[in-house]
C-alpha cells in the first residue's frame, strides 16, 4: 500500500498513581503515538520509550527524532509499503529498535485493517482471552505493599510481580507470603538492579518459590545471568537483555535465561516478538507478554500477541486501569482475571478522538 502520510503525535497521561521501579519513579506517561495514512485507511502504532533512556538507551524525545528525520523519510521512498517490508528497509540505521517497532505497527494495523485481519489472526493467536498479571512498584512500606497486593487479587489478577531492588527484595517477599500464602503466582523483576556478587542475597529468595527473577543483571551481561542461574534456584526470566530473535536464542543457549518476556518495542515489533516466540518455542522456553505501561492501543496489541501458544506464562497486560482513570481507547476491563483478545480488524481498537485530543501535547504532519 502506499503512504499519503505520517502524523507524530505525543500524549502524556497522568498515572493514577505513582510507579516506582528501581530506575526511578514515574507518575505519567509520555507516549509517542505513529498514525500512518494511506489512500484506503489508516493505522495506529504506539512507541514505547520512556521519556528517560533509564530503561534502555532509547527515548521518546530521540525516538521523534529518528522517526522523522530518518525512519518515515525512507519508508516515503519505497512507494509501496508492507509491514514486512518495514525491518528490512530500516535495517541500515542502528538501533532505535522501539521506533521501529511502532512505526511497523502503523504499517501493520493499516495493513490488517485493509483487508479485515485482526492482528490475533495474523500473529497466530489460539486464544480467545489472557490470564493477566499485574506489576506492582516499590512502595514507602511494607504495609502499604500487601494493601497494593490485595486490591489487586480482589480484581482478579492471576499473577503478581513486585518490582525489586537492593534494599527492598526479601522482606517485601516474605510479607507478601506470610500474608497470602504459597499458592499466589508471584515473581520479581529486578530491572538490571543487581551484580553477580548479590547472588548470595538473591538466593535467599529461593525459599519462597517464586516463578521467575526478571533480569536482575545489566542488560549485557549476559554470561553474568549464566553463572548467576547455576547459583540460585529461582528461574532467571530476562527483559532489557533480549533485543531480538538472535539474542534470544544465544541467551537460551549460554543457559542465562529459563524464561523469556517479550516485549515487542524492546525487539523491534511484532513480528520479530513473533519470531522470539517462535526461538523461545524450539528451545522449549516459556514465555509471557511485557509492558510498558501502554495506552490501549499498544495493550490490544499485546493482548493478542499474549494469546499464542508459547505464552504460558500470565504476562504483565493489566487492565486500563491498573495504570489510567481514563485510556484513549475503549478501556481493557479484566473478567475473572483474563482479557478478552480484540477480533475486529487490525488493532481491533482505535483512539477516542476527544479523549485523545484531551491529552495531545504535540502534533507533527509527515506528507510523501
Ligand atoms: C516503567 S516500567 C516499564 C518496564 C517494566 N514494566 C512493567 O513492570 C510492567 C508495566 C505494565 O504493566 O505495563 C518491566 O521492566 O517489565
Ligand atoms: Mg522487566
Amino acid at each position: 500500500m502506499k503512504l499519503s502520510g505520517v502524523e507524530l503525535r505525543r500524549v502524556r497521561m497522568p498515572l493514577v498513581s505513582p510507579f516506582r521501579t528501581s530506575f526511578g519513579t514515574q507518575a505519567e506517561r509520555e507516549v509517542l503515538l505513529v498514525r500512518v495514512v494511506t489512500p484506503t485507511g489508516e493505522g495506529w502504532g504506539e512507541c514505547v520509550t520512556m521519556a528517560d533512556p533509564v530503561y534502555s538507551s532509547e527515548y521518546t524525545d530521540g525516538a521523534e527524532h529518528v522517526l522523522r528525520n530518518f525512519l518515515v523519510p525512507t519508508l516515503f521512498q519505497l512507494g509501496e509499503v508492507t509491514a514486512n517490508l518495514v525491518t528490512p528497509s530500516l535495517a541500515r540505521f542502528k538501533g532505535h529498535r522501539m521506533a521501529k517497532g511502532a512505526l511497523e505497527m502503523a504499517v501493520l494495523d493499516a495493513e490488517l485493517r485493509a483487508h479485515d485481519r485482526s492482528f490475533a489472526a495474523e500473529l497466530g493467536s489460539t486464544r480467545a482471552s489472557v490470564p493477566c498479571g499485574v506489576s506492582v512498584g516499590i512502595m514507602d512500606s511494607i504495609p502499604e505493599l500487601l494493601d497494593a497486593v490485595d486490591g489487586y487479587l480482589d480484581a482478579g489478577y492471576v499473577r503478581i510481580k513486585l518490582k525489586i531492588e537492593p534494599g527492598w527484595d526479601v522482606a517485601p517477599v516474605r510479607a507478601v507470603r506470610e500474608r497470602f500464602g504459597d499458592d499466589v503466582l508471584l515473581q520479581v523483576d529486578a530491572n538490571t538492579a543487581y551484580t553477580l556478587s548479590d547472588a548470595p542475597l538473591l538466593a535467599r529468595l529461593d525459599p519462597f518459590g517464586l516463578l521467575l527473577i526478571e533480569q536482575p543483571l545489566e542488560e549485557e551481561d549476559v554470561l553474568g545471568h549464566a553463572e548467576l542461574a547455576r547459583r540460585i534456584r529461582t528461574p532467571i526470566c530476562l527483559d532489557e537483555s533480549i533485543v531480538s530473535a538472535r539474542s534470544a536464542a544465544d541467551a537460551i543457549t549460554l543457559g542465562a535465561c529459563q524464561i523469556v518476556n517479550i516485549k515487542p518495542g524492546r525487539v523491534g515489533g511484532y513480528l520479530e516478538a513473533r519470531r522470539v516466540h517462535d526461538v523461545c518455542a524450539a528451545h522449549g522456553i516459556p514465555v509471557w507478554c511485557g509492558g510498558m505501561i501502554e495506552t490501549g492501543l499498544g495493550r490490544a496489541a499485546n493482548v493478542a500477541l499474549a494469546s499464542l501458544p508459547g505464552f504460558t506464562l500470565p504476562g504483565d497486560t493489566s487492565a486500563s486501569d491498573r495504570f489510567y482513570r481514563t485510556d484513549i481507547t475503549e478501556p481493557f476491563v479484566l473478567e475473572a482475571g483474563h482479557l478478552p483478545v480484540p477480533t475486529g480488524p487490525g488493532l481491533g481498537v482505535a483512539p477516542i478522538p476527544d479523549l485523545l485530543d484531551a491529552v495531545t501535547t504535540s502534533r507533527v504532519w509527515l506528507s510523501s
